[in-house]
């Protein structure tokens, strides 16, 4: 068991999810003044405790206590209650109320879809829970059925929205400094994808995904990537489901307008869902009937929703889209992830190819075009720079001829050697394009390479482009060497330097035999008494008296 902070053990763990891990834990002690709930010695309760990531960044240490009054008073029968922050080294923690149940997602995974009627008034609840909180100022920004606790009680389920706070922990200049974001695809509004300044209407946005998928058992938009939903949710319409009774499609299709200035208050949608379900149940009578059926005029657009405190027009970095999701694994109800927000690994949709490039869909046009806080609001979004960089690649890869030498990949440092002056190369004609299939890249054998391996582009700092290269400038042709001078002496006599050698030579071998023969006990071991010169002569004498004889027989036997 492990301690947090003096007052909390951690005892188990729940569950893990992309921002922390949550775990049971037990009170050790009551809590000091500033918890929100002191707690007894012994008592049950959950803390989420943040990833390491997030408890390292310094940014959001200190949001997470400057927030720290707003997650501590937020109270309402649906909201998970925060009873304490801890801030402890590396640890930050909340501590929050043991809620006793599944989650909406695991409810809806083991129990199929909800009924129009369970699901109206689910939804209800949990708009309920917002309405409260952005009465507040708190902007949820990441509701999903994950974040949606369901405490049993009397055989009903209670849904309490938890994760308050911690999209907005998340979305710190220490994260998106790294180029990273914290997003749910399925259920990203469209205004937080475009990067246009977020308010409440992000959440009721939200909430008529979630009612969607409440009565369907899926999201409304999907797709094999992440980038296809995002894609979806900025200018595909839903299509109504047959199951959704007409109240209950009018609710949701006004929840879910592109227009955030077209939705209804959070207020008002539990107040529709409400008409709704009691208009749509078995038992309805016919005033019932009739109010459902004029729910729309219940839903007028939230004349002042609240606006996401300190990120005007930022995008939204708990939605941000992991697009480096392979074909096919997409999954809607994919956690919250921190993920980083480059372009994904072979085999991942093409975005250029994902994203149609018309109209108000062309992705340069309706991406996000903010990034982190404080960047200027006609900057770039991450997400554009990528999708640009993608299609520069991809362009390029399609038109373009690059001799070897004029390849920046191919490069390579190159030995100088000097060489005669050499006429330079007349630049290599373009030569004659054949038509190529798009993205195809041109055969780099033509140059006798192999040919080069398409390039995953990550990560996406700045769109690299290869091409137009700019005409290099040809490099002066280096200074002939002068030749290497072995000698001073500039007079060539042949074979001096040979005959030098062998002087040499003869000289070291006189001084060593002549060191030998006074230094060591030779001169007594041969027993002749005699210096090294005499010696010498002696030796030389025999040597020129032998070779006399040898002469003289020779020359007689002739
Ligand atoms: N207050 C709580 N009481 C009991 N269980 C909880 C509580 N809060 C969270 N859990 C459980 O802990 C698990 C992890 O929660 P967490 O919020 O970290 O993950 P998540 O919501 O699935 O992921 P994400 O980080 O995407 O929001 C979930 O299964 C959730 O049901």
């Amino acid at each position: 068991m492990r301690p947090v902070g003096s007052k909390y053990l951690l005892e188990e763990p729940l569950g893990r999810g992309a921002t922390g891990t949550v775990w049971r834990a037990r009170q050790r002690e009551t809590a000091g003044a500033e918890a929100a709930v002191p707690g007894q010695p012994g008592e049950t309760v959950a803390i989420k405790v943040l990833k390491e990531e997030l408890a390292s960044d310094p940014d959001i240490v200190m949001r997470f206590l400057r927030e720290r009054s707003v997650l501590l008073r937020l109270t309402h029968p649906n909201i998970v209650r925060v009873r304490d922050l801890v801030v402890e080294g590396d640890l930050l923690a909340l501590v929050m109320d043991l809620v006793d149940g599944p989650d909406l997602h695991r409810h809806l995974r083991e129990n199929g879809p909800f009924t129009p009627v369970a699901a109206a008034l689910m939804t209800a609840q949990i708009s309920d829970a917002l309405a409260a909180s952005h009465a507040d100022g708190v902007v949820h920004r990441d509701l999903k059925p994950a974040n949606v606790l369901l405490q049993q009680h009397d055989g009903q389920l209670h849904p309490m929205l938890t994760d308050f706070g911690i999209a907005r922990l998340a979305d710190s200049p220490g994260l998106t400094r790294t180029h990273e974001f914290v997003g749910t695809p399925a259920y990203i509004a469209p205004e937080s994808a475009e990067g246009r300044p977020q308010t409440s209407a992000v959440d009721v946005y939200g909430a008529g995904i979630l009612l969607y998928e409440l009565v369907t058992g899926r999201p409304p938009f999907a797709g094999s990537t992440a980038l296809e939903v995002l894609h979806q949710h900025l200018s595909a319409e839903p299509r109504r489901p047959s199951t959704v009774p007409d109240p209950l499609w009018t609710v949701m299709e006004r929840c879910l307008r592109k227009n955030p200035a077209e939705r209804p208050s959070a207020e008002n949608l539990a107040r529709g869902l409400r008409v709704v379900a009691d208009g749509i149940g078995v038992h309805a009578n016919a005033a019932q009937i009739a109010a459902a059926e004029g729910v729309g005029a219940l839903l007028a657009p939230d004349p002042a929703p609240a606006a996401v405190p300190g990120v005007p027009g930022a995008a939204d970095p708990t939605q941000v889209l992991p697009t480096n999701a392979p074909q096919g694994a997409y999954d809607p109800n994919a956690a919250t992830s921190v993920l980083p927000y480059t372009s994904g690994p072979a085999g991942a949709a093409d975005p250029t190819a994902v994203l149609p490039n018309t109209g108000a869909a062309d992705p340069t046009a309706v991406l996000p075009n903010t990034g982190p806080q404080g960047q200027q609001p006609d900057q770039p979004h991450p997400w554009q720079s990528q999708l640009r960089a993608a299609r520069d690649r991809n362009e390029q890869t399609q038109i373009q001829y690059l001799a070897p030498d004029e390849d920046p990949l191919r490069r390579r440092p190159q030995r100088q050697v000097a060489r005669p002056q050499q006429q330079p190369r007349p630049a290599p004609q373009p030569r004659p394009q054949r038509p190529q299939p798009r993205g195809r890249q041109q055969p780099a054998a033509d140059y006798g390479y192999p040919p080069q391996q398409p390039q995953h582009y990550a990560p996406p700092q700045q769109p690299q482009r290869y091409a137009p290269p700019a005409p290099e400038p040809r490099r002066p042709a280096p200074e002939p060497r002068a030749p290497r001078q072995r000698s001073a002496n500039p007079t060539k006599i042949p074979g001096l330097g040979c005959l030098k050698g062998c002087l040499f030579t003869i000289v070291i071998l006189v001084v060593a035999s002549w060191l030998i023969w006074e230094l060591t006990p030779l001169q007594d071991w041969i027993g002749t008494g005699k210096g090294y010169w005499d010696q010498l002569s002696d030796w030389a004498g025999r040597i020129g008296h032998w070779a006399k004889e040898l002469g003289g027989s020779a020359g007689g036997g002739n």
